[in-house]
């Protein structure tokens, strides 16, 4: 087996748990992790037990340009127990880590002994992860990147820098998380009976009551999906804002027909039209049973004429962490053997399944 090493850009709910799981992973050694405030970088293997205590309840996930204090907590999380902001928030209270004005740009002077990148940035911006791939590849990096993010639109600012990432023997996997991610793939095999396909119907549900303040990060950029809102208003609007917009639906927040990229990546694998694939799903912060069993529907047509529709089930005791990291981490080492292969430029995750 290969042994490869890799950096979490981002330690937030996502890439704090990003570190866990890859423990339980073979052959992946974390190496780098940074937040906006911090960087730990260790070539010999991180002290992840060491790292995750360290930032426990003390997420380093304030939005950029957001008012914040510099004592200890932003006005809106002071006294709620999660540190956010001041000098001891995220990464840097970890003795492995040290502050850091430029976290990322730290993480790319090591890059030429890092073999993977897993971006777990936020995307309140649409082009910060292209962006952030920009800066690796104007470092000469050569080597695996892989992000979660969830907007359409990304995926085609990243496709526009697939020749670049050729030329720097990149490998690149967007949206590899749950959903796009573990359910895109999922959409990918259960498409394999039908010679076409009609429908994929992607339906989520997430139960967040006990790993809310953890999430606060992906719920804000939840909210810019309903109706009314963008990434821009969730990106401005205060704590109490956010959590005015939870207690109006109860705690209970259902969306439809999200911009989430399944859409084109399910097309760009040939498996269907974009417009064919819908996404929704049900967010309760109130409870961590799911509120909905998360279901992939995919109707096609049989080369013998039956139209029928293939069904897939998440098991309702499944984190979304699980659902996000574990595919992560895989599509990664997904990536890291094509990149070993001499396989270069951008991929989504139906790609790196069974051909259409
Ligand atoms: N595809 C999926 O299924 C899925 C599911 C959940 C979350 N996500 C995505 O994961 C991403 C992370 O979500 P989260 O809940 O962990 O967010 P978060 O706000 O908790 O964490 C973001 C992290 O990024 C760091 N960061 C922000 N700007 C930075 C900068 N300029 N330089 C260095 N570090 C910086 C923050 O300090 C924090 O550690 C989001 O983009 C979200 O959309 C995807």
């Amino acid at each position: 087996m290969h042994e490869s090493n890799f950096a979490v850009l981002g330690t937030g709910g996502i890439g704090r748990r990003m570190l866990e799981v890859s423990t339980e992973k073979a052959g992946l050694t974390p190496v780098a992790a940074c937040d906006r405030h911090g960087v730990a970088i260790d070539h010999d293997g991180l002290d992840v037990d060491e790292l995750l205590a360290a930032t426990e309840g003390n997420v380093a996930s304030d939005p950029e340009g957001r008012d914040v204090t510099t004592d200890g907590g932003s006005a809106s999380t002071r006294g709620s127990g999660v540190k956010q902001t001041g000098e001891d928030a995220g990464v840097v209270a970890s003795a492995q880590a040290t502050a850091t004005e430029t976290p990322i740009d730290d993480v790319i002077a090591e890059s030429d002994r890092i073999d993977a990148v897993l971006i777990a940035l936020p995307n309140f911006e649409h082009d910060f992860i292209p962006r952030v791939a920009d800066r690796f590849a104007d470092a000469d990096y050569s080597g695996v990147l892989v992000d979660v993010l969830k907007r359409s639109r990304v995926i085609g600012m990243l496709d526009e820098r697939a020749d670049t990432f050729r030329e720097r023997g990149i490998t690149f996997v967007c949206g590899a998380g749950a959903t796009p991610g573990l359910l895109t793939g999922a959409a990918a095999i259960a498409a394999q009976s039908f010679v076409e396909v009609e429908a994929v119907d992607i339906w989520w549900g997430v139960g967040l009551k006990s790993g809310y303040e953890d999430n606060r990060g992906t719920v804000r950029e939840d909210i810019a999906h309903l109706p009314g809102y963008d990434i821009e208003d969730a990106h401005k609007m205060s704590d109490e804002e956010i959590a005015a917009v939870i207690d109006e639906h109860d705690g209970v927040i259902e969306f439809r027909d999200m911009e989430h990229a399944d859409d084109v990546l399910l097309e760009r694998a040939g498996i269907c039209d974009a417009a064919d694939v819908t996404v929704g799903g049900i967010l309760d912060v109130t409870a961590d049973e799911k509120p909905t069993t998360t279901t992939v529907r995919v109707t096609g047509r049989t080369f013998d004429g039956e139209t029928a529709t293939n069904t897939f089930q998440l098991g309702d005791d499944t984190s979304m962490e699980a659902n996000v990291n574990g595919p992560a981490l895989g599509y990664m080492k997904a990536a890291l053997r094509r990149n070993r292969a001499g396989e270069y430029g951008v991929f989504g995750p139906a790609e790196l399944m069974p051909g259409f």
